[in-house]
């Protein structure tokens, strides 16, 4: 069985980074967890002055975790992706 954590941050909701951040932190200590791939998805990118890619590895604490995309670091697969769910469009390629 394929087993994989995703995180889904809102990229609009700036003022809630932190509380997202304290949330994913939680599940990347969890060592039940430590070689699980992980997927965070910044959502909502149709909507203007949402964040960019890189402001949310950086609100994440995630500068420097991921392997850039293609790349699977083995121990701690994790990687961002930029999606919209309305507009259907980001997400599969996370799954990918
Ligand atoms: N513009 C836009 N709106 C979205 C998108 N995805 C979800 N929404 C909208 O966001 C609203 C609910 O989402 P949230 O408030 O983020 O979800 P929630 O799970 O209720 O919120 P929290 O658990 O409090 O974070 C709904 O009105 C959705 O239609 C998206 O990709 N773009």
């Amino acid at each position: 069985m394929c087993r994989c954590c995703s995180h889904l941050v809102d990229a609009y909701d700036k003022e809630r980074f932190a509380e997202s951040k304290k949330e994913l932190d939680a599940l990347l200590y969890d060592e039940s967890l430590a070689t699980v791939p992980f997927l965070i998805l910044g959502n909502k990118i149709d909507i203007p002055y949402a964040a960019s890619e890189d402001e949310l590895r950086h609100f994440m604490g995630l500068t420097g975790l991921t392997m850039g995309k293609g790349k699977v670091n083995l121990e701690r697969p994790l990687e961002v992706f930029m999606c919209s769910i309305v507009r259907k469009m980001g997400y599969g390629d996370g799954f990918k």
